[in-house]
C-alpha cells in the first residue's frame, strides 16, 4: 500500500470529506425542528437547505471513496498477484519438491482474495469510522455532553465484544484457509490423475475422501459464518440499549426543559450515523482477522529458505562444447538411495551413455549435470569453472534438456517447438522435425506446425511428446545435450533412426543420455553403469561388451530379445 501513497491519501480525503458531510446532517435537521417549533418558516427552509446540500456532498463523498479505496485494492491485489507469480517462477527445483501444486495455487487466489477484502471493503471501514467518530461525537458533545456520556456507555462493551470475537475468527481462519488447500490439492491430483483414477474404477473412494474433505470445510465455513453473524445481533443489541437510554434519559431532560426538542431529533440522527460505522466495525475487524491469517500463510511462501535463481540476462556462449568434471560428487536422501560419490570428466564433444536399473541414480545425475539439483556433497566444474549460483544461467543458456515426462504447453505445436529460440526460421524449424523424425507426422496435422496441442500436448502420442521436446531442446543447437531416457516412447526402429540423424546433427556438442537400451548406450563413446547410485563400469560400449559385468548381460539379455522380436 506504501506504493499507492497518493491514492491513498485521495481516498482518505473522500472519506473525511464523505464522513464530516454525513455527520453534519443530523445537526442541521436538529436546527430546523428547532426554527419550526419557534414558526421560524424561513430558518427553518434554510437549515432544511443546509441539510440537503450535505447529504449531496456526502453522496458525492461516498462515490469518490469507494471508487478510490475499492480500486486501491483491487491494484494491490493485482499487484500481489503478479509479484507472487513472478516468486514462484524465480524459485530453484528444489522448492518445488516441497510444495504441492493445489496449496499453491489456494494461496495465490484465496489467500490474496482474503487481503484484498482486508485492503478494500476493510480498510475503508476503518476509516470512516475513524473520520465519523470525531465529527459526530464533537457535535454531540457540544449539544449535551450529559447525554452523550449516556448514550456511548454501551458502546463500550461492543469493543470488548469485538475482541473476544476477533480471535475466536482469527483461529478459525487459519483451520479454514488449511482446510481448503487440503481441498484444493486433493481436488488438483485427483483431476491430473483422472485417467488412472478412472482405470482403477477409483472414483467412489476419491469422491468419498473428497467427501471428507468437503465437510470439514463446510463445517469451519458455517463456524465463520455462525461467528460473523454475532457481530450484526451484538451490535444492534448495543444500539438498542443506546437507543433506550436516549428516549429514556433524553426525554426526560426534554421534559425538564434541560434539552431542546431540536436537539433531541440531531441526536436521534447522530445516532444513526454511528450505527452503520460501529456495525461495520465488527465486519471490518473480520476481515482484518481473515486477511492476518492470510497474509501468514502468503509470508510463510515467500520465506523459503532456497535462494531465488539468478536473473536471465542475455548470455554470449563460446561456441565449442562444455567440459564437465565432477569431483567427488555426492547427493543421498535421508532414505540412504541417491548417487555418489562419483567421478567423471566430460571433454568437448564427449558422449556418454548412463546406463543402470530402476532407482540407480541416472535421473539424478543427469539432473545434477543440468544444474537442476545442488549436489549434497563435492562439486561440478563446467568449462573449469565450478557451477555456481553466478554461473549457473550461462551453463542452462548452452543446455538442451529434455526430462523423462515431457511438457508441452497448451499452445500450438511451433510455440511449443520455438520456445527456446524465439527467432528460428521456418526451414531451422523443419529441418530439426526431420532430425526427430517428426516431419511426416508435422504434414498430416490438421494446421501442421500451427496446430494447437491442447493441454499437455493431449492430442499427441507420447513418442510424439517425446520428439517434440527433443526437438525444443536442439533447436537451441546446445553445447550440452542432455536426454533422461527421452526416447523411451518412441518405437526401437524410429529410435534408431533419430540417434543416427543426431550423430550428424549434433557435431561436437558434449551429449550425455540415460537409457535401458544397450543399443542407445551403444551409439555413444563411452557408457557408465550405475548401480545403487555408485559407478560400477565405465568405458568404450566395445570395451564392456567384452568384460563380465552388468553391460555385458544386458548386452546379452537385449540382443535375444531383438532376434525373438524380428524372427516372430
Ligand atoms: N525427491 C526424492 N526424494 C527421495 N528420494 C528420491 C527422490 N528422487 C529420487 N529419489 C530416489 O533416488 C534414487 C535414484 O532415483 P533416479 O530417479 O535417479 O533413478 P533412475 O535411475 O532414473 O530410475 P528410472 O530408470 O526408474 O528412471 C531412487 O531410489 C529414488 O527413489
Amino acid at each position: 500500500m506504501a506504493r499507492h501513497r497518493r491514492t491513498l491519501y485521495w481516498g482518505l480525503t473522500a472519506t473525511v470529506w464523505c464522513s464530516v458531510a454525513a455527520s453534519v446532517v443530523p445537526y442541521w435537521s436538529g436546527r430546523a425542528v428547532n426554527a419550526l417549533e419557534r414558526q421560524d418558516w424561513h430558518g427553518s427552509r434554510v437549515f432544511l437547505g443546509w441539510m440537503l446540500g450535505f447529504t449531496v456532498a456526502a453522496g458525492i463523498g461516498r462515490y469518490l471513496m469507494r471508487n478510490t479505496l475499492i480500486g486501491l485494492s483491487r491494484e494491490v491485489e493485482r499487484e500481489q498477484r503478479e509479484s507472487l507469480y513472478s516468486y514462484l517462477l524465480s524459485r530453484p527445483f528444489a522448492f518445488y519438491e516441497r510444495q504441492r501444486v493445489g496449496d499453491l495455487m489456494s494461496r495465490v487466489g484465496d489467500d490474496v482474495g482474503t487481503v484484498r477484502m482486508a485492503t478494500g471493503p476493510g480498510l475503508m471501514s476503518f476509516l470512516q469510522v475513524l473520520s465519523i467518530l470525531p465529527v459526530t461525537l464533537g457535535l454531540m458533545f457540544h449539544t449535551s455532553w450529559r447525554l452523550t456520556l449516556a448514550v456511548m456507555l454501551p458502546f463500550s462493551f461492543l469493543a470488548l465484544g469485538f475482541y473476544v470475537i476477533g480471535k475466536w475468527s482469527h483461529m478459525v481462519q487459519q483451520k479454514l484457509q488449511l482446510a481448503f488447500s487440503a481441498l484444493s490439492t486433493f481436488s488438483h491430483e485427483t483431476i491430473s490423475g483422472e485417467r488412472v483414477v478412472q482405470a482403477f474404477g477409483l472414483e467412489e473412494a476419491r469422491v468419498a475422501q473428497f467427501g471428507t474433505l468437503s465437510r470439514r470445510h463446510a463445517m469451519l465455513s458455517m463456524k465463520q459464518s455462525v461467528i460473523f453473524s454475532a457481530y450484526a445481533p451484538l451490535s444492534a443489541l448495543i444500539g438498542g440499549m443506546s437507543a433506550l437510554v436516549l428516549v429514556s434519559y433524553g426525554g426526560n431532560l426534554v421534559v425538564h426543559g434541560k434539552l431542546t426538542l431540536g436537539d433531541l431529533t440531531a441526536f436521534t440522527g447522530f445516532l444513526v450515523a454511528l450505527a452503520w460505522p460501529m456495525m461495520s466495525l465488527g465486519w471490518s475487524a473480520n476481515l482484518f482477522q481473515r486477511a492476518k491469517a492470510g497474509q501468514e500463510r502468503l509470508d510463510q511462501l515467500v520465506h523459503s529458505p532456497e535462494p531465488a535463481l539468478p536473473a536471465a540476462d542475455p548470455i554470449a556462449l563460446p561456441d565449442i562444447p562444455v567440459s564437465l568434471s565432477l569431483e567427488g560428487l555426492s547427493h543421498r536422501f535421508e532414505t540412504g538411495r541417491g548417487l555418489g560419490p562419483l567421478d567423471l570428466h566430460l571433454t568437448p564433444g564427449d558422449s556418454l551413455a548412463v546406463v543402470g536399473g530402476i532407482g540407480s541414480g541416472k535421473t539424478l545425475l543427469l539432473q545434477v549435470l543440468a544444474g537442476l539439483r545442488e549436489p549434497q556433497s563435492g562439486r561440478m566444474l563446467v568449462d573449469g569453472e565450478p557451477l555456481s549460483h553466478a554461473t549457473l544461467r550461462r551453463h542452462w543458456a548452452g543446455l538442451g534438456w529434455v526430462p523423462q515426462e515431457a511438457f508441452l504447453f497448451s499452445d500450438t505445436l511451433r510455440v511449443n517447438l520455438a520456445m527456446g529460440r524465439p527467432d528460428a526460421t521456418e526451414e531451422e524449424i523443419w529441418e530439426i522435425a526431420r532430425v526427430v523424425a517428426m516431419d511426416e507426422l508435422i504434414r498430416r496435422l490438421p494446421d501442421g506446425l500451427d496446430t494447437v496441442v491442447g493441454e499437455r500436448g493431449v492430442i499427441l502420442s507420447g513418442g510424439e511428446r517425446q520428439r517434440t521436446a527433443l526437438a525444443r531442446a536442439l533447436l537451441r543447437r546446445p553445447r550440452l545435450l542432455l536426454l533422461d531416457d527421452a526416447l523411451s516412447a518412441v518405437d526401437a526402429e524410429t529410435e534408431s533412426r533419430i540417434l543416427e540423424n543426431l550423430r550428424g546433427f549434433l557435431g561436437t556438442s558434449t551429449l550425455v543420455l540415460a537409457t535401458h537400451r544397450v543399443f542407445v548406450a551403444e551409439t555413444c563413446a563411452r557408457v557408465l553403469v550405475l548401480e545403487e547410485g555408485l559407478p560400477i563400469q565405465l568405458g568404450s560400449p566395445e570395451a564392456l561388451a567384452g568384460q563380465a559385468g552388468t553391460f555385458a548381460r544386458l548386452k546379452r539379455l537385449q540382443s535375444l530379445e531383438r532376434e525373438l522380436v524380428r524372427g516372430a
